[in-house]
């Protein structure tokens, strides 16, 4: 071959409408020899191409647990795939777009995350977003429960008091449901706990572990600031001001962001911090514990989020709330009240 029929050769293969969701090279797939199955997790992200989903991307893609990595989205997802296949680190990348290919990209997969859907602008709360993210989270799930029942789902779309219920329907209704592989991704209010609580303490913020419970949204965030570790105290003022603090952080980003969106880069890096935590838990790790929003007894509610022990099965372990001061108990009650509510809508969307 010429330089010239090499160079017409790679100009084929570069455009756009010959990208490799697979990769993309000069030598086809089949014509490379193979690597062999690397051990490792498979994991496939819903709305990879995303402002959380891209930034996810290439943090999956950096994480040694991970040997497949499946980026899907209706939207632009060849793009991002090629972007992200051309890292250096062990993961194989292919891409999938649009519903025709959400069966390819969910069959096989150990661990799938689900940051697909809308998020808010200034003046929305999480529950705005329900009208849209309801439906694209069940359209993902009846997925999920076709391809792949025996993944961990880590469900990051808002509103989460009502997405998780969701996808307990979408997979109780398919006959695939087992509470303890449906987790709803609380992890941003934890890392944006610890941030705010070391701020206050004038410590390392990865010296510092803050237990936070109830839900994902407003007064449903109740960080436990009595349980801080290492052990510590606050006056009054400062309970009050972190408690808000941590409550009001999505929308401290939304209105920071002034009508571009709401927290991608912080809520990847909690995204991934979660995920490996589930992928070590699969792996048999011991003592994986991490706060989630979870089908629960703990309250009186059917779904909660408290610390729990990760393992090979998922959810090993549900912890109780341990002892509350007077100022988280009323918290808690609020926290119910609303919860409920949120809750029976997503429920009800399914069973309707
Ligand atoms: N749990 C949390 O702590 C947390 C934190 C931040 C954001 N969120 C939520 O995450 C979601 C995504 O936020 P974002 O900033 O990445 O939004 P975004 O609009 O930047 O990205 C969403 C992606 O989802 C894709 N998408 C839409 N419908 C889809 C479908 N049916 N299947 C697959 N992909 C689909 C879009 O094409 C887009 O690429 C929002 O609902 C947001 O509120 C949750
Ligand atoms: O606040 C939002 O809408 C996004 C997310 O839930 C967050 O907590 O940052």
């Amino acid at each position: 071959m010429d330089a010239n029929q090499r160079i017409a050769r790679i100009a084929a293969h570069l455009h756009p409408s010959n990208v490799q969701m697979e990769g993309g090279s000069v030598l086809e797939r089949a014509n490379c020899r193979a690597k062999g199955g690397a051990p490792g997790f498979k994991v496939a992200i819903l709305g990879a191409a995303g402002g959380i989903g891209q930034p996810l991307a290439m943090l999956m893609k950096m994480n040694p647990l991970v040997s497949v990595l499946h980026l899907y989205d209706v939207v632009n997802a060849p793009g991002v795939t090629a972007d992200i296949s051309h890292m250096d680190t062990g993961a194989v990348v292919r891409g999938f777009l649009g519903q025709p290919q959400l069966d390819a990209a969910l069959t096989g997969m150990d661990l799938v995350i689900i940051p697909a859907g809308v998020p808010r602008k200034p003046g929305m709360t999480r529950d705005d977003l329900f009208k849209i993210n309801a439906g694209i989270v069940k359209t993902l799930c009846e997925g999920i429960a076709r391809c792949c029942p025996n993944a961990i789902v880590n469900l990051i779309s808002n509103p989460v008091n009502s997405t998780v219920p969701i996808a307990a329907e979408v997979f109780k209704k398919a006959g695939t449901y087992d509470p303890k592989r449906l987790l709803g991704v609380t992890m941003l209010d934890v890392v944006r706990a610890n941030t705010f609580v070391a701020e206050v303490l004038g410590l390392d913020p990865r010296e510092v572990s803050v237990p936070v419970v109830g839900g994902h949204a407003g007064v449903t965030i109740l960080p436990l600031l009595s349980q801080v570790k290492p052990p510590c105290s606050f006056t009054k003022e400062e309970t009050e001001y972190l408690t808000k603090r941590i409550q009001d952080g999505g929308t401290e980003v939304v209105q920071a962001k002034a009508g571009a969106g709401s927290a991608t880069l912080s809520m990847a890096y909690a995204a991934v911090k979660f995920a490996d935590r589930c992928l070590k838990g699969l792996r048999g790790d011991a003592d994986i514990v991490e706060c989630a929003f979870i089908e629960s007894r703990v309250t009186e509610l059917p779904f909660f989020a408290t610390q729990v022990r990760l393992g090979r099965t998922g959810v090993e372990e549900i912890y109780q709330l341990g002892p509350l001061n007077e100022y988280e108990r009323v918290g808690l009650e609020e926290a119910k009240k609303e919860l409920a509510g949120s809750i029976e809508k997503g429920v009800s969307f399914i069973r309707k």
